[in-house]
């Protein structure tokens, strides 16, 4: 975005011109966001355009556009999905920044309702979770529809994907005739970054945050697929309803707990303004720690008699507001873009920044992603931000969201000083001068130089004794950095590590002598190393820092192969694209073509391949049990579980199902062997029937895993 002239200033020629052009860009921003689920540019640049606009509507209300944003919710169904009309609209949230616009928020309340300012007049506050909304219809107790919002007149039909999550029950008790439910869909930290490892190794796409993951995975024409996608809900209101639910919000949400739904433990009930700053700022302290997106408070008057006389303006409800977090964005000076070599070889720029304070963390450093986004485009060729490239010296937009790694959003042209070239992206390793290529369809370039790299030794030196690889206590990052470059006791590779003790012995110059060394803690290293020398299969082979070989697919491979002899010879004998170990390698649930081809090639590579057999001489590597035990009844067999269990909850009966070799399922396929039913079982058992699918109770669950 380019310095603006203030709203106050704007001529009416100009105001009307400026019109048209927010009308387009909005637009153009809701498609990506709402129909591709990738948005262009950031929520507070969207934010930012989206106020400007109304600012300007209020200012030359004569000027307003037949199709002006404001009026608008969403976007339109997508292609291909069944779609919903919905019974009661479902609408977007008039949005706050300052405290300021709270008290206003109250006030107007109580000017439209005739209250004295000092009425008593209560309010809930809730965190609003960045997901997406989805209407749940009940008839009956039963889950007959479920739809996401469209542009809040028609939505979606994901009904066939909604009953594929666990957050929500297929039947409830207790509820009016007609119930829609309606919430918020949304992926956890966790889960996202775990679906967003298994997308790489796949191949497959992978999402820019959970917002997007999750309306990327609900809004699938596909059901199975939503099916293996971790997602949950939250209840936050209702749609149609065929008998009032409570008096009050809170009574109300307080009843679909009731019913069974997941609703947000963070709900207060606040008597004004003071009180939801308050709540709000509890909230916003411990957003970090939540595990999952929220961006800003909802606050909602609770009594809801006060809601009906309220009512709605075009697209927001008159009693409710979100006060959003502040804009985690700030623009500063580019000082100069460096390169970084990962693990892998990636070249990664990285954008070196003026100091800035951004959304209440001073930021100095800032992802450029690759050269493609450096230059203006994206994966496809096709321009981003309006084509402009980014140079060192640029005036850029500097954008964080919750704890990810900030990034660069947007650049200004007007500032760009005199003579700035573009950014001419390095073609050989920065580190160690190999060549630098670029491989058919993917976006990173990558230095060729494998081990002789000595950035990509070190980051796989790191790796070697991450977490979920050697774990060697005493040998961190640091002391990894310290070896690599040491003379006369280095570290280079992994099977350095082993002969460490050794070297000292025979070294002049002993660790335990040395800076920040004694002979304690030399020996507790000794001591750390030795006890790894016994190592299970599935961490040496994480540990191997083999791309696309992540902790969750090193275990798959190791409860495959199970010992390191099968799986070194497998990997041995293994050419990519034929063969016998090749077609057993595709042929484990969850390896893709990506993953074991970047594995056999790995194999095949003679200095990554003399480094691995380096290694395993100094260890003892255990192998590892199939999941689960083989010989159970239900071992390889997969099991749904549906109603309600009454010797165990859920959650036990799907661990114990699996301590036993049994995969558990969310929904009813052709691939199911076995449908456990308890009371209230609905659809799912009914589907388990039409497939003819084995169907039994719990008794007899139990009975069939011994423990009746
Ligand atoms: N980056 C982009 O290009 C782009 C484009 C379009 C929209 N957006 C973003 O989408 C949002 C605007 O879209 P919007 O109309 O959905 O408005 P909104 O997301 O700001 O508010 C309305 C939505 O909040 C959700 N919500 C979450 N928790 C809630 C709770 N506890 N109670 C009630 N509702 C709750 C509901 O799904 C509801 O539909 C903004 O955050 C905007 O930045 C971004
Ligand atoms: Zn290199």
């Amino acid at each position: 975005m380019t310095a603006e002239t203030p709203v106050e200033h704007l001529t009416e020629a100009a105001a009307r011109a400026e019109l048209f052009r927010l009308a387009q860009e909005i637009a153009r921003a809701d498609d990506a966001y709402h129909l591709k689920d990738a948005p262009e540019i950031s929520d507070a640049t969207y934010d930012a355009l989206k106020r400007r606009n109304a600012a300007i509507e209020a200012r030359f209300p004569a000027l307003k556009r037949p199709d002006s944003p404001s009026d608008r919710v969403g976007a339109a169904p997508a292609e291909g999905f069944a779609k919903v009309r919905h019974e009661r609209r479902m609408l977007s949230l008039a949005n706050a920044f300052a405290p300021e616009e709270i008290a206003e928020f109250d006030a107007r309340i109580r000017r439209y309702l005739g209250l004295a300012p000092d009425a008593p007049l209560v309010y809930t506050a809730e965190p609003k979770i960045d997901g997406l909304s989805l209407s749940l219809r009940y008839e009956g107790g039963r889950l007959v529809q479920a739809a996401t919002r469209g542009d809040g007149e028609t939505g979606e039909n994901v009904t066939a994907n909604a009953r594929t999550l666990a957050d929500i029950p297929d039947r409830i008790d207790g509820a009016p005739e007609i119930l829609e439910v309606r919430g918020e869909v949304y992926m956890s930290h966790a889960d996202f970054e775990a679906l967003n490892a298994r997308q790489a190794a796949a191949g497959q796409k992978t999402f820019a945050n959970p917002r997007n993951a999750a309306a990327g995975s609900l809004r699938q024409l596909d059901p199975a697929i939503t099916a293996s996608r971790p997602l949950n809900f939250f209840a936050y209101g209702w749609g149609a309803l065929s008998a009032p639910l409570a008096d009050t919000q809170k009574g109300a949400i307080d009843r679909l707990a009731g019913f069974g739904f997941p609703v947000n433990p963070l709900t207060a009930l606040c008597d004004g303004p003071d009180a939801l700053m308050a709540h709000y700022t509890a909230i916003e302290q411990r957003r970090a720690t939540l595990g999952y997106d929220i961006d800003g408070v909802v606050y909602k008057v609770d009594d809801l008699t006060l809601q009906e006389r309220l009512g709605f303006r075009s697209t927001t409800p008159r009693w409710a507001i979100a006060h959003k977090f502040p804009a985690e964005l700030a623009w500063t000076r580019l000082e100069k873009i460096e390169i970084q070599v990962g693990r892998t070889g990636a070249l990664s720029p990285v954008a070196r920044l003026h100091p800035v304070t951004v959304g209440g963390v001073v930021v100095s450093n800032a992802t450029l992603h690759n050269e493609d986004y450096i230059a203006g485009r994206d994966a496809k060729g096709d321009p981003i931000r309006d084509g402009k490239d980014i140079r060192e010296g640029d005036w850029v937009q500097v954008y964080r969201a919750g704890d990810v790694i900030p990034k660069v959003a947007d650049v200004d042209l007007s500032k760009r000083p005199e003579g700035a070239l573009p950014y001419a992206f390095p073609t050989t390793c920065p580190e160690c001068g190999s060549d630098a290529i670029r491989d058919e369809g993917d976006s990173v370039r990558r230095c060729t130089g494998g081990l002789i790299c000595p950035a990509q030794a070190v980051e796989r030196l790191k790796h070697f004794v991450s977490r979920g690889a050697f774990d060697i206590e005493g040998l961190g990052a640091k002391q990894v950095e310290m070896f690599y470059r040491d003379e006369t006791l280095p570290i280079r590779e992994p099977a350095d590590i082993f002969t460490l003790q050794d070297r000292d012995a025979r070294n002049l110059s002993k660790l335990r002598n040395r800076e920040g060394w004694g002979e304690k803690s030399a020996a507790n290293l000794f001591a750390a190393i030795d006890a790894r020398r016994t190592i299970p299969l599935n961490r040496l082979i994480f540990a191997l820092g083999i791309r696309h070989v992540g902790e969750v697919n090193a275990d798959l491979l190791a409860r495959n192969y199970l010992t390191w002899q099968a799986f070194e010879s497998a990997m041995t004998n293994a050419t990519v694209g034929e063969g016998a170990e090749w077609a057993h390698l595709l042929s484990i649930d969850g390896v893709g073509r990506v993953l074991a081809e970047s594995l056999v090639t790995a194999f095949h590579q003679p200095a990554e391949r003399a480094s691995i057999d380096r290694l395993v001489a100094h260890l003892t590597i255990e192998p590892v049990q199939p999941r689960g035990q083989v010989d159970s009844p239900v071992a390889g067999k997969t099991v749904v579980f549906t109603g309600t269990l009454e010797k165990m909850t859920r959650a036990e009966a799907k661990a114990r199902a699996e301590a036993l070799g049994a995969k558990v399922a969310g929904s009813v396929s052709r691939k199911t062997d076995l449908v456990v039913a308890g009371p209230g079982a609905g659809s799912k058992a009914k589907q388990a029937a039409e497939l003819g699918i084995e169907t039994i109770d719990e008794e007899a669950w139990l009975t069939l895993i011994g423990t009746a």
